[in-house]
């Protein structure tokens, strides 16, 4: 038997004021034991705001939000304190005057308090929280005198400390240099997955969210999109939204002809789409270019990124398109090339005119 979702929304709702749309729309979506789950989308989209929602600090508008069977958020209100839910926060929000080992202690404090952790213990699950995260040479500093990366351990071993049933991280290296960030949501991931927590966490960016995540919710206007694994949200985009956030694709507008779908490019072919007109999803790293004198399209621009080149082409019409190709061979600026792409790889989509932003079908190899 499938155990029951450790979070659930069911259709919640937050709008901030009456006059403008809701920041979050109707969102249903659980998360199961010890998953983690990417909210991702563009500047705001409401992530945020459903990020708070879970926490309780702030009161949906409708709908219900349950922690295990219980509802808490909804007609029957649970305040944050009382959620067994720990944060870190976008600016990790360290006490400056506490040193590591008290930063990380406090929330087990406060626990005490109201007596739900022994104070025998707390010693050793401070130690332990610090030890998950690597730190246990640096319990006396201050958070001053840490590196970004440093401030980040400590507040997830802070958050970790009082072993919540759910953690929820807001965009939890965007503060962090490139390197560090790379290392450090790696091991986030593992130190998450060595206790076993489930975790929502809130990025605006693709690959953290494709890297990190069990199963990623992309976020459109309030709206949920798409939530499902990386390499599904990838690989088949359930909108033309998703397909352009997430993957970055290129889109080119296409006809039916007899020999397929007609493009100023090239013809491709796509199963069972009965449309007028479409446009077709051409992903960067799916393109392939043949040098021809020729050829329809123009290389405008070459840039090397390390591992591959990126370059920009303009087709016919002045449209640009996006490829990623192999260092194999450089090809000049200015040369005329012909571009492939295997079918099986395309997608099309509703032209975005229609209005409508579904895919119209899957591809069909030819
Ligand atoms: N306290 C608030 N009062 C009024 N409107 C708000 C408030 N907080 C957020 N909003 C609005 O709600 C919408 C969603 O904001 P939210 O911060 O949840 O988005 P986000 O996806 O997290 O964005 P970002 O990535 O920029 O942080 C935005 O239009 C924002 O202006």
């Amino acid at each position: 038997m499938t155990p029951p979702p450790i979070l659930r929304l069911d259709a919640i709702t937050k709008r901030y004021s009456p006059q403008s749309p809701p920041a979050v729309d109707q969102i249903s979506l659980s998360l199961g034991q010890g998953e983690i789950l990417g909210l991702l989308g563009p500047s705001g989209c409401g992530k945020t705001t459903l990020l708070r929602l879970i926490a309780g600090f702030e009161k949906p508008d409708g709908g219900t939000l349950y922690l295990g069977s219980q509802p808490v958020g909804g007609t029957t209100w649970l305040p944050p304190e009382r959620r067994d839910v720990g944060i870190v926060f976008q600016d990790y929000a360290l006490f400056p005057h506490l040193t590591v080992e008290q930063n990380v202690a406090f929330g087990l404090q406060r626990r005490d308090r109201k007596g739900r952790q022994a104070t025998s213990d707390l010693r050793q699950r401070t130690a332990e929280a610090i030890a998950l995260v690597g730190l246990e040479t640096l319990t006396h500093r201050f958070p001053h005198e840490l590196s970004g990366g440093q401030q980040q351990r400590v507040a997830l071993a802070r958050a970790l400390a009082p072993r919540p049933a759910i953690i929820l991280l807001d965009e939890p290296f965007s503060n962090l240099d490139v390197q560090v960030r790379l290392y450090l949501r790696q091991e986030v991931r593992d130190i998450l997955r060595q206790v076993g927590a489930s975790c929502v966490f809130v990025t605006h960016d693709q690959e953290e969210a494709l890297a990190l995540a069990d199963r990623v919710a992309v976020m459109h206007r309030g709206q949920l999109e798409q939530i499902d694994t990386p390499e599904t949200v990838y690989g088949q985009p359930a909108s033309r939204f998703v397909a352009e956030f997430v993957t970055q694709a290129n889109f080119l507008p296409a006809q039916p002809s007899p020999q397929g779908w007609q493009t100023e490019v090239g013809c491709f072919g796509v199963a069972g789409a009965e449309t007028a007109q479409g446009d077709l999803m051409v992903r960067q790293e799916d393109l392939a270019l043949v040098e021809d004198a020729g050829g329809a399209v123009v290389v405008r621009d070459r840039q090397f990124l390390g591992r591959e080149y990126k370059y920009c082409l303009q087709t016919p019409s002045g449209q640009l398109l996006y490829a990623r190709l192999p260092m194999t061979r450089a090809i000049e600026v200015g040369s005329r090339v012909q571009i492939m792409v295997p079918s099986q790889r395309l997608r099309l989509y509703a032209s975005q005119a229609n209005g409508s932003h579904s895919p119209l079908s899957a591809p069909s190899p030819r």
